[in-house]
């Protein structure tokens, strides 16, 4: 399987990015990363009322714990990525954390905007949770707004079809491992918003899978990705809700367990598993023990209202257990020239690590309803 090193034989100019890269983060710890999608408004209904609103986008969930969980140096006051969003005017949270650390585009159009409407009823374990309407877009973010200089990953996290696919191609040029949310590439938008998907082989970007290292796709989204065709090309990641999620490689597969989480609101999983899996693999685990930080941060997201908040004493302690078990701090995998897929002889440590970690967690939120649970959105 093509692993995020290898390089179609006619992409010069990409090996030669990866050759400049590779000079530039030898022996340097910092692991920069380039996160493309934008902000958004979200709007939560239910019953016909408005239950929320809140910051949204991938961007916003993805930064919120790439912070939390990234490793970093003592010196270094923000991780190291740069957030490339755009928004308009209107744009309501420019100084909640996120955006206000990493500033978005300002353009002449509104921000995105999505409707989630919650269904009334208890939905069952698989049902979508919720139906989204695109009721505003923001102009897409064009190879040309992406800065000029490399990269050691990257995060394709569009959720309004913001990310062209000559954007995406430009982010494979730059940076040396690209992950890609399959909702930034095949969500489809009817005459009143409505959001659908549309097969991945049928559109622009099927040609890149190739060179994409990692694609995350929910459930729902599975099947529209194709999921035997794509894991010979890339690997694959089908997060499950609270069954946890699946990774399909060329040559294997696994399950990854989930964690235990009071679901309020389902926003963000997704976002937030892809940026525990990045965080995972920066710290050197393998992608699968990544993908166990993955359903660390998807369960954290759940158990609160929008964007998460969490408590430094949750946080202290994952840190705490990924220098322990961890070998490397700059990551041979993300840094070095190929993944490993399976899983290692810490997975389960770190499963009963992380799971007394999300016990904490999870006494700290009942014990401190103010931090960030705002009441249950999704169920009756
Ligand atoms: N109820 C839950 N309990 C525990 N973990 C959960 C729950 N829901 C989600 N997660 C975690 O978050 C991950 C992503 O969730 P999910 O598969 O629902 O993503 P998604 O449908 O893309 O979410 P969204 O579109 O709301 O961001 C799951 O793989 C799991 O690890
Ligand atoms: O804020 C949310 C979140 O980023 C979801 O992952 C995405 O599916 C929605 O479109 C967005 O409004």
């Amino acid at each position: 399987m093509p692993l995020a090193a290898e390089v179609p034989d006619d992409a010069h100019e990409e090996r030669e990015n990866q050759q400049l890269l590779l000079s530039k983060t030898k022996g340097g710890p910092a692991l920069e990363g380039l996160l493309v999608g934008s902000y958004c408004h979200d709007v939560l209904i239910r019953g016909g009322r408005v239950v929320g609103e809140t910051l949204g986008g991938a961007a916003a969930f993805v930064s919120n714990v790439l912070d939390a969980a990234s490793p970093r140096e003592e010196e270094q006051e923000a991780a190291p990525f740069v957030v490339v969003s755009k928004v308009g005017h209107d744009f309501a949270y420019a100084s909640a954390p996120a955006p206000a650390q990493r500033p978005s585009l300002l353009c002449a159009s509104p921000t995105t905007s999505f409707h989630a409407q919650f269904s009334d009823t208890a939905a069952s374990a698989h049902a979508p949770d919720r139906e989204l309407r695109r009721v505003r877009a923001c102009d897409p973010i064009y190879p040309a707004d992406l800065p000029d200089r490399r990269f050691a990953y990257g995060l394709a996290v569009g959720v309004a079809g913001e990310v062209l696919p000559e954007t995406l191609e430009r982010m494979i040029r730059l940076c040396r491992a690209v992950l890609v949310d399959a909702q930034a590439l095949i969500r489809a938008f009817d005459g009143d918003g409505s959001v659908g998907h549309v097969a991945l082989e049928d559109t622009p970007y099927a040609r890149l899978l190739p060179r994409v290292a990692f694609l995350k796709a929910s459930s729902e989204e599975a099947p529209y990705v194709g999921v035997e065709t794509a894991r010979r090309q890339c690997c694959v990641i089908v997060t499950d809700g609270r069954d946890g999620c699946r990774l399909y490689w060329d040559g294997g597969e696994a399950r990854v367990a989930p964690f235990p989480a009071v679901q309020v609101d389902p926003t963000g999983a997704g976002d937030s598993f892809l940026a525990g899996f990045t965080a995972g693999l920066l710290w050197g685990l393998s992608a699968t023990d990544a993908a166990l930080l993955g359903n660390f941060f998807g369960a954290a997201a759940v158990s609160q209202v929008g964007v998460p908040t969490f408590h430094p004493k949750m946080l202290q302690a994952v840190k705490e257990i990924l220098e322990e078990k961890t070998t490397k701090r700059s990551s041979p995998f993300i840094n070095g020239t190929t993944f490993t897929f399976e899983r290692s002889n810490v997975h389960d440590e770190l499963h009963a690590a992380l799971q007394e970690a999300a016990r904490l967690m999870s006494e700290q939120q009942q014990a401190d309803p103010a931090n960030g649970n705002g009441g249950d959105i999704c169920s009756t």
